[in-house]
């Protein structure tokens, strides 16, 4: 049984965890040392120009502002990123928002020598997306699985036997060993492993019909930003965005 629980990263390998206190959303910057491309996944708008200087501070050139899925609690900095940086906005094809690039199960994003493998995860929304990079054992899973946890289904198409599915079919099945990385962590945990959340995660250890009812009672407040969001990240960050956000 694996206990390693952080990342042995090739040289060439670049990886940053940044975070967003205000919504608790991780954003990760991934590059390539050698040919300098970089992909950020899960950007938030209040923190393109910081994601920006951090991506020209390593030399590093942004390729692709990825999303996991249609966030309903902040804003995505894709939109953002593209007016900073020459980068092409990301996000699944089911999502049913705008982007540069739409993705699809098995499809491969490629940065250097690098390639994130698209897994599609819905079930916390039905354009969900897990993105794996096997050379390094990592995996990006959204909101599809978090720490201890996994996304709420009471909203955006959500629906707890498609996410419970996707995560013990996709994510559960990597190896062990994977180091995971959510989108969000409320207690301040930053990483996990699928080792880890295969024995201790509280709802998805359950069986299938515990699991549906715990989704059925989680009682959570609705989104604070979930208005303003979801209408902005239909265009990617780019279009009907609040007026606060105009620049
Ligand atoms: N209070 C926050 C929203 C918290 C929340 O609903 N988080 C989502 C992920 S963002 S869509 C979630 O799925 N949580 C699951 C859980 O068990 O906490 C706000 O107002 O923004
Ligand atoms: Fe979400």
């Amino acid at each position: 049984q694996s206990v390693r629980g952080h990342a042995t990263m090739a040289s060439n390998f670049v990886f940053r965890q940044l975070f967003d206190t205000k919504s608790s959303t991780y954003t990760y910057l991934l590059g390539d040392a050698e040919s300098k491309d970089a992909v950020l996944i899960d950007p938030v708008i209040e923190h393109a120009k910081r994601d920006a200087q951090l991506v020209k501070d390593l030399n590093l050139n942004l390729k692709f502002a990825i999303n996991t899925h249609m966030h309903a609690d902040h804003i995505t900095g894709t939109g953002e990123l593209k007016k900073l940086t020459n980068c092409k906005s990301v996000i699944s094809k089911a999502s049913g928002a705008k982007a540069d690039i739409h993705i699809d199960e098995s499809d491969v994003i490629e940065f250097g020598t690098h390639k994130l493998r698209v897994f599609s995860t819905p079930g916390h929304t039905n354009g969900c997306v897990t993105y794996y990079i096997p050379e390094q054992g990592m995996a990006f899973t959204g909101d599809a699985l978090l720490i201890r946890g996994c996304g709420r289904t009471d909203f955006q198409e959500g629906n707890s036997t498609n996410l419970y599915e996707n995560v013990h079919g996709k994510i559960f099945s990597l190896p062990d060993e994977t180091i995971l990385y959510p989108a969000h962590d409320y207690k301040g945990m930053m990483s996990t492993t699928v080792d880890e959340e295969k024995r201790l995660n509280p709802r998805l250890t359950k069986s299938l019909s515990e699991f549906v009812e715990i989704m059925e009672n989680l009682n959570l407040a609705y989104p604070k930003m979930i208005d303003k969001a979801l209408p902005a990240n239909k265009a990617c960050g780019l279009y009907d965005l609040p007026e606060e956000y105009q620049t």
